[in-house]
């Protein structure tokens, strides 16, 4: 693929339909085993050519802008620079992400960011590295950034990195209770090490009827699979989530989950026009920021056609 002057790529949210935590190692880093399904709710990210110079840049646009970062800690800041390193590239990039994921939700929304431009910066740099080079360089930023560039459903083991589909049919409809403020992802698995000491930690496993569920396709099959392990510790951070999760259920909810590490709470519904009855709910009921609603699964980071200038 030749070398290109601007790119947009879209980048999905992620949630995690299976998430079994296993005890510390001593990295710090916890062994898991997750299903991971892919969102539509996007992040695009355009990556413009800088030419003349080697700056890396990045401005923030959309619903989340001033919570992002706009300096080197930046992720979609250090993708590019790891990609420029790596490969000696003398040429910079602007970069411009449009945010509609949730910044510290339990989303993902920094990892897809940062797969988006990986994906980006490859096109525009002219780099021509493979999907499986991509994957590499994708685990050294981040344990979710894998997934995020390959999307759909897919197994996570390891710390969430080492990824592989798993096959699901139809559709599945998702609304999502975006809460005020963010958890921090070290700070939750430290609240589960700190909430299960002396309890004996099995080796982390997927539940053989998640994956059964997601072959059937049946939203009331899905929604008797779905576990995380983090919501224990996500609601003891923050207890009235129990309640955003109580009121899904209520109104009609087939199932409903922190994602992630959280605060995002999700809800699984039986097809859209329950989505959008639950939505509408639970935007009146005042208990969370914003209400979205997403179909899955979709597909990982990938450049959009039309944006794509030489
Ligand atoms: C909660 C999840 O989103 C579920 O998919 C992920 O496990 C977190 O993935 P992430 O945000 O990409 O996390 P990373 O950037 O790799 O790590 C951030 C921090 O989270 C904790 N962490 C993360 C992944 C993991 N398997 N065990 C951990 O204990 C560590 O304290 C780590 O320093
Ligand atoms: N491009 C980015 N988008 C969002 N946050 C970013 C970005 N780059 C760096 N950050 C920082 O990373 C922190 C975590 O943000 P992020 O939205 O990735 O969390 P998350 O969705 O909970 O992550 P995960 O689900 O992978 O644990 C934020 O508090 C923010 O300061």
């Amino acid at each position: 693929m030749s070398p290109s002057a601007e790119v947009t790529v879209r980048a999905p949210a992620k949630i995690n339909l299976g998430l079994s935590v296993g005890p510390p190692l001593p990295d710090g880093f916890h062994p898991v085993a997750t299903v991971y399904q892919a969102v539509a709710l996007y992040d695009d990210v355009t990556a413009v050519l800088r030419e003349d110079d080697s700056a890396i840049s990045v401005e923030v646009a959309g619903d989340f802008a001033d919570e992002v970062p706009t300096d080197e800690s930046n992720l979609a800041v250090r993708a590019a620079r790891l990609l420029q390193t790596e490969y000696d590239v003398e040429e910079g990039v602007e970069l411009t992400i449009r945010k509609t994921i949730p910044v510290a939700g339990g989303m993902a929304g920094g990892s897809t960011d940062a797969a988006a431009t990986l994906v980006a910066c490859n096109r525009l740099w002219g780099l021509q590295l493979s999907q499986t080079e991509l994957q590499g360089h994708a685990a050294e930023l981040g344990s979710d950034v894998p997934f995020c560039l390959v999307g759909h459903t897919a197994l996570g083991r390891g710390r969430g990195e080492q990824v592989t589909e798993v096959m699901s049919r139809g559709v599945f409809h998702w609304v999502f209770a975006i809460a005020d403020g963010g958890l921090s992802t070290p700070a939750v698995y430290s609240e589960l090490d700190r909430l299960r000491p002396l309890r004996r930690v099995e080796p982390p496993q997927v539940r053989p009827e998640l994956i059964t569920a997601l072959l059937s396709g049946r939203p009331e099959a899905l929604a008797i699979a779905l576990s995380n392990d983090l919501q224990a510790a996500a609601l003891s951070l923050r207890p009235e989530l129990g309640d955003t999760l109580q009121f899904g259920l209520d109104q009609g909810a087939l199932a409903a989950m922190i994602s992630g590490s959280g605060p995002t709470c999700l809800f699984l519904a039986a097809d859209s026009r329950s989505a959008v009855d639950l939505a509408v709910e639970l935007a009146a009921s005042g208990l969370c920021r914003m209400v979205r609603q997403a179909e899955a699964p979709v597909p990982g980071a990938r450049i959009l056609p039309a944006s794509v200038s030489r």
